[in-house]
């Protein structure tokens, strides 16, 4: 077959233009990337001849090895894994599979700070570009487990690659990086001194459980050395704390993460008795940007005895608890596990239930002890674990315990509900709360205008589960959860006698126009009341407690399920100009056309005053724009 060009796809050139044009400064880091693919490399090959032991492989001495040539300036990182096919190599390695690549090179692009552009490469797992680090061509030659052939990738970086069959490659990867001069100012060390590699793999890639060979320099005149082996290949999830230091822990998670930044926090664990396990597990210091996709792929790495078994491993932890990464390693699973038997088994299940308990433990840890860090913990997952409280009712009592909100006591210090509770005045019996898309939105809403003169604390909640987790949870320590936007307001017992009567009157002053107006906005609303919320605005919209929120039924119908208009309720301010003078029209005028517009205008401000949508845009523009046109 000829040697076949081909034009990189445009996100993938973008990439290794940056890559080139190096914004990250630490240049090792390609080695310790390409140590990774080829460890992937051997240990799926592992896994496949486990699983067909016909397959045409030998897999007696599976390694990584590093050869230099100092002369022709080439280093070149090989295994005799898995390997991949014509069609692999043109798929994998040509193009850039990852979904979010345009969003994150505009990022990068904005990213002024190196620190930031390094994180935000970090969360991509561009692995094999950052070869084109060091090098100013890169050449890859392949030949899959069980094929005849093999397959040479080559490229300078540029547009193109070019592919090409070839008959004598051996089983498994290699990959030969030209190496550009050695630039020791921008951290572009000299990679074909066997010392720099020795040292790059201690610090990156000594976890490795495979052996990484490389030959030492021979002394003049000498017989080339024998091979020797680099790295400890000490699984670290069975080494005790003491032995292993902060930065080994981080290497392991970056190799298991893709992710280039330091972790949060790395959780250990192990379970002796007649289930024995190892977990090593880490909090990433970031929320990845695809968290809330469908194509996010979550869970831990399953080993067992030693011997990877699987990636994304989704049984071990549950969904509210896919940011965690790691590795856990069991004794008594037997190395053919499938995802059908994990899902029925026993054992994984007790598993699951353990590392979730631990994670939750560490969370709190880091709320008593590490303020900062948890903070930073709630910021990047908070909405992610509140999934939990309505997915895991035997774990919710821990999970409301860590998690915390923004409250109208304090701009910048959030609350936990049992802080809440503890504050609560004497005579109140409900948390409130209010959702909705914002702080500033919610914090200004009509239905706030009671709590904030009667000096109530409001819980303010702005994730899109916030609205169902709520509903969920009900109650705590006896006090029920309820929305300031929803059911009838009692907040006066305090008020008094006086203002019952007071309030009577009222009913009766407004009889006639509430009955008027809820006819006329029957379509929509259910019922037109006076409100004991407002102190300001004229009028507000409220749902019945049972009812669902607009968010909510929004929320419903964009997942595509069916669900009934709910109508709402019309709360008016009896004490607001607006209000007393469309009550004075309403018994002095017979002509109700015109102050049937005003109920409607009345009804379309409610609605956006919480941050809603009139139902006819275009016709309360023209309607506002007219008593405008008359004010003049
Ligand atoms: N040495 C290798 N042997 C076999 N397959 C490889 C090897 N190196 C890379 N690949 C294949 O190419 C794919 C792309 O590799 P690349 O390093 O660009 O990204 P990745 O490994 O998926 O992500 P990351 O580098 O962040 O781990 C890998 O997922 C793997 O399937």
């Amino acid at each position: 077959m000829p040697t076949e060009t081909f034009e990189f796809q445009v996100e993938a050139r973008q990439l290794l233009q940056l890559m080139i044009h190096s914004v990250y400064s630490n240049k090792d880091v390609f080695l310790r990337e390409l140590i990774s693919n080829a460890s992937d490399a051997l240990d799926k090959l592992r896994l496949e001849k486990l699983r067909d032991d016909a397959l045409d492989a030998d897999v007696s001495d599976l390694h990584i090895a590093i050869d230099i040539d100092k002369e022709a300036r080439t280093l070149t990182v090989r295994d005799n894994g898995i390997g991949m096919s014509y069609e692999e190599v043109g798929r994998l390695i040509g193009t850039i599979a990852n979904s979010g690549t345009a969003t994150f090179l505009q990022e990068l692009r904005e990213a002024k700070d190196g620190a930031g552009a390094e994180g935000l490469i970090g969360q991509f797992g561009v692995g094999f570009y950052s070869g084109f680090m060091a090098a100013d061509e890169v050449t890859l030659t392949t030949r899959r487990a069980g094929e005849d052939r093999g397959t040479r990738w080559t490229s300078r970086g540029e547009a193109t690659y070019t592919l090409q069959s070839v008959e004598d490659a051996p089983q498994g990867t290699s990959v030969t990086l030209h190496l550009k001069p050695a630039d020791p100012e921008n951290q572009l060390h000299d990679y074909t001194s066997p010392w720099t590699v020795k040292e790059i793999v201690k610090r990156y890639s000594d976890f490795i459980t495979w052996p990484i060979r490389t030959v030492p320099e021979a002394a003049e005149g000498a017989e080339a050395p024998e091979p020797e082996t680099l790295n400890s290949m000490k699984a670290l999830w069975a080494r005790s704390r003491e032995e292993v230091s902060d930065d080994e822990y981080h290497e392991l998670y970056k190799h298991i993460s893709h992710d280039w930044r330091e972790p949060l926090e790395t959780i250990r664990l192990q379970a002796e008795g007649t289930f024995e396990y190892q977990a090593l597990l880490f909090v990433p210091a970031q929320a990845p940007h695809d968290l809330f996709t469908r194509e996010y792929r979550r869970g831990v790495q399953l080993y067992v005895k030693r011997v990877f078994i699987m990636d994304d491993c989704e049984e071990l932890l549950p969904p509210y608890l896919r940011f965690v990464k790691g590795v856990v390693d069991a004794q008594d699973l037997s190395l053919n596990v499938s995802r059908e038997i994990l899902q029925q088994d026993r054992h994984i299940r007790m598993m699951q239930r353990r590392l979730t308990k631990k994670v939750l433990s560490t969370v709190k840890d880091f709320m008593a002890k590490d303020a900062e860090r948890y903070a930073t913990f709630w910021r990047e997952f908070g909405a992610v674990v509140k999934e939990g409280l309505i997915t895991d009712s035997d774990n919710r009592e821990a999970i409301l315990a860590v998690a915390s909100f923004a409250s109208t006591r304090a701009d910048d210090e959030p609350t936990t509900v049992a802080q809440y509770v503890e504050r609560m005045k004497d005579g109140q019996d409900d948390i409130y709360y209010i959702t909705g898309d914002s702080r500033q939105a919610v914090e200004n809403s009509p239905h706030m205008e009671a709590f904030r003169d009667r000096g109530i604390e409001v819980l303010l909640l702005t994730d899109p589960v916030d609205e169902v987790w709520v509903d969920a949870v009900g109650e705590h320590a006896g006090k029920r959860l309820r929305s300031v936007t929803k059911g009838e307001l009692d907040l006066d017992a305090e008020d008094g006698e006086q203002a019952g009567e007071e309030r009577e009157k009222q009913a009766e002053e407004y009889a006639g126009l509430l009955g008027w107006m809820g006819e006329r906005l029957e379509e929509d609303i259910k019922e037109v009341r006076l409100s004991t919320r407002l102190t300001v605005s004229a009028a507000c919209v409220v749902s019945d407690a049972q009812d669902l929120t607009p968010a909510l039924e929004h929320m419903y119908r964009a997942m595509g399920q069916e669900v009934p208009r709910t109508r709402r309720i019309l709360e008016l301010n009896a004490d607001h100009p607006l209000v007393k003078g469309l009550n004075q029209a309403y018994r002095e005028r017979e002509d109700r056309d015109a102050l049937g517009e005003s109920a409607d205008l009345l009804h379309a401000l409610a609605v956006l005053a919480e941050g809603g949508q009139p139902k006819d845009p275009a016709r309360f523009v023209k309607l506002v724009a007219e008593r405008l046109e008359r004010t003049l």
